[in-house]
């Protein structure tokens, strides 16, 4: 199908550890982007952290991205699509979707980039609503292609084929989640598996470095290569039962972060964005870190390949 040549315009809400790398998926694909952020001071990183991301995509033009102070001062021209990526609280949230849902043309499709927050929650009561949907991303989002787009009780099927049409374009890896249950799909893996990382970590049956060894040079490492159910087209479905049988039972069940997490939080150890975690961080070695996690994913996405994917229109 002939690429509509027509000028694209985006709107991202939030410059921070996401928000600039999601503006930059878009600007690297050619499109005006332009970015809500309060805090005017904090403008030129964001410029220039989004310029560095979108260079790694291949493409820079600094001429498209725009910077805003306020959603009054939007120029909603050939705006096709609004991101939102503010922090993961839900009053926030539904003020900033009510005040664009009055704001925006009502040709405009809404994606909230929170990582478990339903946008059934989220767009509770707006007129707009059906235009609503969950974009969830993952960090470094101009790296990791996957989209997970999660479709709430009110949002129509074409909202769900635009969204997944625009990231489909940018050359991301759509999915459909046909319901928003908190942390949607691959989210909800993810925390699965989180949860069973720190009750390893809690009970003292590993270290938090051997939980990462463990991950990273065991199944993880394969993931580059095949998905979970085609890693065990490999390995056998009855082992899979038969290991589950035995495993699942022991399996942590917590409802709440355990000990550890909670600690680390409780602590102000919130990782790299307070200079401590599990371990103290330098500006020197947070740098030396990113350098070498990026270009680790850059070479994995080599070996990943293109995402097999079936376009909506
Ligand atoms: N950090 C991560 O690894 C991931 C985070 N997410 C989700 O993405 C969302 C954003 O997370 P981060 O980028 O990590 O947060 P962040 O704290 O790095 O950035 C949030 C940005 O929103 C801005 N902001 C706050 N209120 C605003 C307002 N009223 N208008 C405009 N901008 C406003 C802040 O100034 C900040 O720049 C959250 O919902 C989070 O759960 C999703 C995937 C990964
Ligand atoms: O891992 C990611 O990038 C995303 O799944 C996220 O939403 C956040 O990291 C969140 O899950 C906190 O771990």
């Amino acid at each position: 199908m002939q690429e509509n040549r027509e000028e694209k315009a985006v709107v991202i809400i939030g410059s921070g550890i996401m928000g600039r790398d999601i503006a930059a998926i878009f600007v690297a694909g050619g499109w005006t982007t332009q970015l809500v952020a309060r805090d005017q001071a904090r403008w030129p990183d964001a410029r220039q952290l989004l310029a560095a991301s979108a260079r790694q995509l291949g493409n820079h033009d600094d001429a498209k991205v725009v910077f805003r102070a306020s959603i009054k001062d939007i120029d909603w021209q050939h705006v096709q699509a609004v991101l939102e990526v503010v922090p993961e609280q839900l009053a926030l949230k539904q003020s900033l979707f009510a005040e664009l849902d009055a704001a925006a043309p009502a040709h405009v499709v809404f994606g909230s980039n929170s990582s478990g927050i339903r946008i059934t929650d989220i767009a509770q009561g707006l007129p707009g609503a059906g235009r609503m949907a969950n974009t969830h991303f993952f960090q470094p989002a101009h790296l990791v292609p996957l989209v997970e787009i999660a479709k709430g009780e009110a949002t129509t099927q074409a909202t769900m084929d635009r969204l997944y049409d625009i990231f489909a374009s940018l050359g991301r890896a759509p999915v459909r989640v046909n319901r928003d249950l908190p942390g949607f799909l691959a989210n909800r893996i993810q925390h699965a598996l989180m949860r069973e990382a720190f009750a390893v970590i809690d009970s003292g049956l590993a270290s938090a470095d051997d939980v990462d060894l463990a991950v990273q040079f065991g199944f993880g490492f394969r993931y580059a290569a095949a998905g979970p159910m085609l890693l065990k087209e490999f390995a056998g479905f009855d082992t899979q039962h038969a290991a589950a049988t035995a495993i699942y039972p022991s399996l942590s069940n917590d409802t709440a972060p355990g000990k550890t997490l909670a600690g680390l939080v409780q602590q102000g150890r919130f990782g790299m964005k307070a200079k401590k975690g599990f371990r103290d961080w330098t500006d020197e070695a947070i740098a030396e870190e990113r350098t070498r996690y990026e270009a680790a994913l850059v070479k994995a996405a080599a070996v990943l390949g293109p995402p097999k994917i079936k376009r909506s229109t």
